[in-house]
């Protein structure tokens, strides 16, 4: 992996160090999301991304959804107060090194998450901007947009839209990449500190490019494109691993790195399961670049 261009294939993730134990200490996470049946997104994709990357994951969820590799077949939401009740049971006692929100569903969701989010002061919180799934079922009401980007990104470290929210955000079209550009400037006026535009949409390419804007620069974090069809959860994943990344005290850059290096594993070591869009498969990472838990000997050495 590389910045700017280059593979993932064959290096040596230098990113990551062990941490100090897997008792106390441990960082912990949060995921606000909704629940995806089928195991491949939302909350179960966040959660086995976490554990994976040796984060002890923690679940507030928004909304409950039937849902499998062919579609999403019902969503049922989750009382705003509830929300807010499973995010003060988890912060009052487990303290999330890193939170990361995915599908908020309403207006009402996202105000009750911003306000916790305000309360808490929560320093690395991570908003994957979930609208709409593959399948074309809405996971986000079109009238919340605006709650998102007025209550919630302020307050969010980073932002991860992938092309099709960020046209939804903004009201532009995208087809370039200095329109790639000038949606991330328009995201970050929003008063969020970094804009991370995916390009699992783009089309047509031979590498995936993420986009990082920090509100001075650009820098671009890509791979080869992975021909499958099994994508279902890629953007929950990604920004899983870089919440991961953060709780693990990364700076945002390496999480960055990290999160690259740990979907294209997801994508490159396909399971083959469900007649639809399949998961990733959230054991890649660990089966490309080793065994977190047994390789490392000690904390100053530099896993993988
Ligand atoms: N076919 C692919 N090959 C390589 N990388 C990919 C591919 N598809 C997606 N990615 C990468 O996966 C990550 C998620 O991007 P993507 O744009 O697919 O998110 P998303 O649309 O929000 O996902 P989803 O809605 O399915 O959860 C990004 O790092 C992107 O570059
Ligand atoms: C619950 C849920 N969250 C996010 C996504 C986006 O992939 C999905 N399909 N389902």
């Amino acid at each position: 992996m590389q910045r700017s261009s280059g593979t993932v294939a064959g290096e040596r993730d230098r990113s990551l160090s062990q941490p100090d134990s897997l008792g106390p200490g441990i960082p912990v996470a949060l995921t606000i999301a909704g629940s995806d049946s089928g195991g491949g997104a939302g909350i179960q994709a966040d959660l086995k991304t976490f554990q994976e990357l040796a984060v002890f994951g923690t679940s507030a969820l928004t909304a409950v959804t039937a849902q499998n590799t062919k579609g999403v077949h019902g969503v049922h939401p989750i009382p705003a107060e509830s929300v807010t009740g499973q995010i003060d049971a988890v912060a009052e006692d487990l303290f999330p090194a890193a939170v990361k929100t995915g599908m908020l569903f309403s207006a009402e969701i996202i105000e009750a998450v911003a306000e916790r989010a305000a309360h808490y002061g929560w320093q690395n919180l991570v908003v994957d901007p979930v609208m709409i799934a593959k399948g074309g079922a809405r996971l986000l009401q079109t009238e919340a947009i605006q709650a998102l980007t007025a209550r919630l990104l302020p307050l969010a470290s980073v932002v991860t839209p992938n092309i099709p929210e960020a046209e939804a955000l903004t009201g532009r079209t995208i087809a370039t990449m200095s329109e790639r550009k000038e949606a991330a400037r328009h995201i970050h006026s929003w008063g969020v500190r970094h804009v991370v535009l995916k390009g699992g949409h783009a089309g047509n390419t031979a590498q995936a490019i993420d986009l990082l804007y920090d509100g001075s620069g650009f820098t671009e974090f890509a791979a080869p494109w992975v021909d499958t069809r099994h994508t279902h959860g890629t953007g929950c994943t990604f920004a899983a691993a870089l919440t991961a990344g953060l709780a693990r005290g990364m700076r945002l850059d390496e999480a960055l790195l990290l999160a690259k290096r740990f979907i294209q594993s997801a994508l490159t070591d396909p399971l083959e399961i469900g007649s639809g869009h399949g998961p990733t498969n959230h054991w890649g990472y660990n089966r490309t670049y080793g065994d977190l838990y047994r390789i490392i000997p000690s904390k100053e050495a530099v896993i993988l």
